[in-house]
């Protein structure tokens, strides 16, 4: 009897395991902070190895704590922050650098350079993503060429590339699989989602050699089994989803239309849109919800660098308040902006502007604005951010969104949670386990040992917690996004 499912979530700031059982509820979770490098202005980089070691400890700090052996465990799910680019050697297993990390912007340049060329049309129709340095495919190449040694390498076929999936993949088999899955390879920048192959004229557009690649599978698939040394016994690794897409897969959005948006250090809005791959037109990403047995759904991504992370600068960089949870005891208290806004484009702007020269500002500060005017102001970024991609979304076709499900670090702070009802007009729902992303890896990992027969019985055990309905006034509502916008403008460097 193995009534168990191990879900590794290797995310932006930490690494956690979480042990599930058939219903979904969580039983044991362990976690670790991931040590943060800044080399440079807009560089971020990750220990790739750190990164190993902590996911097998968190792993074996799990299973311990819960006393669930790894024979008990029926499958690993493994979802993981995508993006962040790790090469290796194939030999040693040892990275030749450590990963360069989604948000690192040291590329910006070469992929501008390609842009100005008119490149973006071609791989924007391939990829569904556009030539930022968000992506992985600059950053492989940034390797190559700055790494001693390390084309010459690649051609020889000496080296491996993977995102954070594949490494750990290849870490917890000890090399036996090298291997991603289709929603990890859609963020890579040389994939095409229509194919589902590794596109050869992206691969020389960026000079990435093919001997590289990781092989791209399902999402619940047979990913290996882990190493008998490492758990005891030998588990296998049968789901893989960018963390993202896990999210909609914990939140059971298996119908086109349903969208999720998962409110951590960013905040990532996704919107199933089945069989179709909608080519936006306002600048959201398209890009691969899960492919299950060969058959890929699609799904409308936007993406916004700074949700959480507004909140932790509060908190460490100018120390308004002490923890991230009394935003809520704050913004209770105040009640209202009262016409501050807080644009945190501390790294540019994501989706729908793209702007990586932008920077942070607070408008409409007086001789009465306190912390707390503030507080909200950061808070109600993330709700005018959310509107956003909402408004985006229509543009590109989607109907009127009737219920965003909501996940993440955030989505505990219920004044936050309706101040989003609100300023987006739609129902806001949170469900009872908000560790969607660990969920959803959990979920593909038991489809693939079969202890689920379809989506429909993960959809079953889907449970909302509480529901938030907009109650503030339509004209206070358009009157307070029409400020955002105005305030958006005068820290854009330069609008498309
Ligand atoms: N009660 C809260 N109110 C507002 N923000 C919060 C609250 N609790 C945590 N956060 C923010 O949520 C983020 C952590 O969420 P999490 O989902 O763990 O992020 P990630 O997976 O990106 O590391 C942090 O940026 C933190 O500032
Ligand atoms: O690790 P997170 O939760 O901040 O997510 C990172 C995203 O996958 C980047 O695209």
């Amino acid at each position: 009897m193995q009534p168990y499912l191990l879900s590794l979530d290797q995310g932006t700031t930490s690494t956690r395991a979480i042990i599930f059982n058939l219903q979904g509820q969580p039983l044991a979770r362990a976690q670790r902070e991931l040590k943060q490098y800044f080399p440079a202005d807009g560089w971020v980089e990750h220990d790739a190895e750190e990164i190993a070691e902590a996911s097998l400890a968190v792993c074996r700090e799990a299973l311990q704590q819960s006393g669930i052996t790894a024979q008990q465990i029926a499958a690993i799910g493994i979802t993981n922050q995508r993006e962040t680019t790790v090469i290796w050697d194939r030999k040693t297993g040892k990275p030749i650098h450590r990963a360069i990390v989604w948000q690192d912007r040291r590329t910006a340049d070469s992929c501008l350079k390609l842009k100005n060329k008119g490149h973006e049309v071609r791989v924007q129709q391939k990829t569904g993503l556009l030539l930022d340095p968000y992506f992985s495919a600059s950053k492989i190449a940034w390797l190559l060429d700055n790494v001693a040694g390390a084309r010459a390498r690649a051609e020889r076929g000496e080296l491996a590339f993977g995102t954070i999936d594949s490494w750990l993949i290849w870490q917890l088999t000890g090399g036996k699989k090298h291997a991603t899955d289709a929603t990890n390879a859609a963020r890579t920048l040389i994939f095409n989602i229509h194919n589902q192959q590794w596109d050869e004229e992206l691969l020389s557009l960026f000079h990435i050699p093919a001997s590289l690649l990781p092989e791209v599978l399902d999402s619940a698939s047979d990913f290996g089994q882990t190493l008998t040394k490492h758990f005891g016994a030998p588990i296998q690794i049968g789901g893989v989803a960018g963390d993202q897409q896990a999210a909609l897969i914990g939140q059971a959005c298996f119908k086109e239309g349903m969208v999720k948006s998962t409110y951590g250090t960013g905040c990532f809005m996704v919107m199933n849109t089945g069989d179709e791959a909608i080519s936006s037109t306002h600048r959201l990403l398209t890009t691969v919800g899960y492919r299950l047995n060969g058959k890929v759904t699609y799904a409308l991504e936007g993406s916004i660098f700074v949700a959480g992370a507004a909140v932790q600068w509060l908190r460490d960089g100018i120390q308004l308040i002490k923890q991230a949870g009394d935003t809520e005891a704050i913004a209770e208290e105040t009640m209202d902006s009262r016409g501050v806004y807080l644009v945190p484009a501390f790294t540019g702007l994501g989706a729908p502007y793209w702007d990586p020269h932008a920077r942070g500002a607070i408008f409409g500060l007086t001789r009465d604005t306190g912390i707390g005017e503030i507080v909200i102001a950061g808070l109600e970024a993330v709700c005018f951010q959310t509107r956003d991609l909402m408004e985006a979304m229509k543009k590109d076709g989607a109907g009127k969104l009737q219920t965003l499900r909501v996940d993440g670090g955030m989505a505990v702070n219920n004044w936050l949670m309706q101040a989003l009802s609100d300023i987006v007009g739609c129902r806001v729902a949170r469900p009872t386990v908000t560790e969607t992303t660990a969920l959803g890896a959990a979920w593909l990992a038991g489809l693939y040992v079969g202890k689920f027969a379809s989506l429909d019985a993960i959809t079953e055990l889907w449970h909302c917690q509480r529901e938030f309905s907009p109650k503030m006034a339509l004209d206070k509502r358009e009157q307070m996004y029409t400020g955002w916008l105005d305030a958006v403008q005068r820290v854009t460097y330069k609008t498309v």
